[in-house]
């Protein structure tokens, strides 16, 4: 049997003490809490914080929110005291500064259809700490992650990233390995992938996405 590779895995989306324990047993690096109001996994600061709580330092706490301004920013990392903002709107690189200026990791998510996409996200590279390459939300949302929709990896083949990066978008227990092998990629994150239905986590899906990760 191959050794367990270091590909890294965040689960996003954790709404339950339950489920954040289970991605915690199971070996996540990092737990992701959604902080927008129209996701079905949304939580409010104090619930993130509380639930992070018995997870610190085990895994990296990770707040995600989409064009929050920067005294919404600000507070949200006062309340949650988060390890890594996640910005998964339409921040520019300027705001990625602004948010790294409150102390914490920054994460730019870029939405990937096209090559002209990847080029976009080599523009974060220098403003941000990763970038976390998604699927573009379908059309006519205005919620821009966490759809279960995968990007056409195939635009990853000759792409040479300018930092650290993520990959996201469909992923599941059963598609992964692929993934992994057609990408190269360092990490995850899954979302959809690990659960029963929008914004219910499945402990027994979220062991079987971190032991397809460690045997690819
Ligand atoms: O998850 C959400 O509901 C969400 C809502 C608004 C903005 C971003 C959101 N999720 C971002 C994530 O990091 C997801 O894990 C990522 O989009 C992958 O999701 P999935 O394809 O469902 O695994």
């Amino acid at each position: 049997m191959a050794p367990p590779n270091d590909v890294r895995v965040k689960i996003c989306g954790l709404s339950t003490p339950e489920t954040v324990s289970a991605a915690v047993d199971a070996g996540a690096d990092w737990l992701g809490f959604v902080l927008v109001p129209s996701s079905p996994r949304t939580v409010s600061p104090e619930q993130a914080r509380l639930l992070a709580e018995p997870a610190r330092g085990r895994a990296g706490i990770v707040a995600l929110t989409a064009d929050a301004s920067p005294d919404e920013l600000a507070a949200l990392v006062e309340r949650v005291r988060p390890d890594v903002l996640q910005l998964h709107g339409r921040e520019s690189p300027g705001t990625c500064l602004f948010a790294q200026g409150l102390g914490v990791e920054v994460w730019k998510a870029v939405g990937v259809a096209s090559p002209q996409d990847l080029r976009r996200a080599a523009a974060y590279s220098a403003a941000c700490d990763a970038v976390l390459l998604d699927a573009r939300p379908p059309k006519g949302t205005d919620r821009t992650g966490g759809h279960g929709q995968a990007f056409d990896w195939s635009l990853l083949e000759d792409w040479r990233a300018g930092g650290p990066w993520l990959l996201a978008g469909g992923l599941r227990p059963e598609n992964v390995a692929e993934a992994l092998r057609r990408t190269r990629a360092p990490a995850v994150d899954v979302s959809s992938g690990v659960e029963t239905s929008p914004g219910v986590k499945d402990p027994r899906l979220i062991s079987a996405f971190m032991s397809a990760v460690k045997s690819a």
